[in-house]
């Protein structure tokens, strides 16, 4: 466990190489279930329709988490908005495995984060860089993601987050102590979070990569890059073939530099989910900024 969570909190363990898929339904939820996925996250709608219908997304109707939580075996996340205690609350009491506080829906704070060590239930939340992933920590994420564009089908900025961190993490592994504080200082992170970075030589929790995986290939690049693991929402049922994509996206991500079976996988899949060229979307269309 580590030391910003509660004592009584459970923990989130997901295994290297694992994708976890947004569904919107049981029957998603199977699918996704069935393809190897070893976790599903509850939504209302997936990122690219949020995206679609614009206004104030949040949590889903509690029905929908339940019919999710009593179709599948594996462990079922669903989203709150930031900052939003009670959504999270909510979520808790229905018994939901883990919560993702996500700028996937508009935040309800847009100062504070949950203080996520006084739950049991265990969050995940979005980072794009060292400094907000710190700080996710320091509030008591026991897992993180990085942002991505999320519902563009558009790999580049989980690419440039992926790499962000981890370029941060090799720079803090070369600091000294003095360095470090002064690091701290500048992206505004806990600098015992960051000594413990520094130390480890990796982040202290499982770090997925989000955001736009529309192909086998993007999940498989992310976890080329130093992902745990990836997470897919509108690339799979937003595909012309979801049933095919969940698997090929799951077994890229398992064998991500196995590239004969890339190729296989890759082969007749039918149409990806259309995507958006990120120069169209405007700073305040992005969900990435909505938190930092
Ligand atoms: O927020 C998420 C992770 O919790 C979404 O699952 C993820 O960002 C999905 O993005 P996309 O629809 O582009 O795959």
């Amino acid at each position: 466990m580590y030391k910003m969570q509660k004592k009584d909190q459970k923990q989130i363990v997901m295994p290297y190489g694992g994708v976890i898929m947004d569904v919107v339904n049981a029957e998603q939820a199977k699918v996704a279930e069935e393809a190897g996925a070893v976790a599903v996250m509850a939504l209302e709608r997936v990122p690219s329709d949020i995206r679609a219908a614009g206004g104030v997304a949040r949590m889903a109707d509690p029905t929908k988490a339940e019919e999710i939580m009593n179709a599948v075996s594996i462990p079922v996340m669903a989203k709150c908005r930031i900052g939003h205690i009670v959504e999270a609350r909510v979520l808790e009491s229905l018994g939901v495995d883990y919560i993702d506080e996500s700028e996937v829906l508009t935040p309800a704070d847009d100062v504070y984060h949950l203080r996520k060590s006084d739950f049991k239930v265990p969050f995940v939340c979005g980072g794009r860089n060292l400094g907000e992933v710190a700080r996710r920590i320091g509030e008591g994420a026991s897992m993180m993601r990085t942002k991505g564009e999320p519902g563009t089908g558009n790999i580049v900025e989980a690419v440039r987050h992926m790499r962000q961190i981890q370029a941060e993490i090799r720079m803090l592994t070369g600091m000294s102590e003095d360095e470090v504080m002064t690091y701290a200082k500048n992206i505004g992170a806990p600098y015992h979070i960051l000594l413990d970075i520094r130390d480890k030589g990796r982040l202290p929790v499982t770090n997925y990569a989000a955001g736009g995986v529309a192909t086998p290939s993007d999940a498989a690049l992310l976890m080329e890059l130093g992902a745990d693991g990836v997470f897919v929402g509108s690339g799979i049922f937003k595909s012309e073939n979801p049933e095919k994509f969940a698997k090929a996206v799951v077994q890229a991500t398992k064998n991500y530099q196995d590239y004969a079976l890339i190729a296989e996988l890759s082969k007749d899949l039918g149409t990806a989910m259309k995507g958006i060229d990120m120069n169209t979307l405007a700073p305040n269309e992005r969900m990435q900024n909505r938190s930092e």
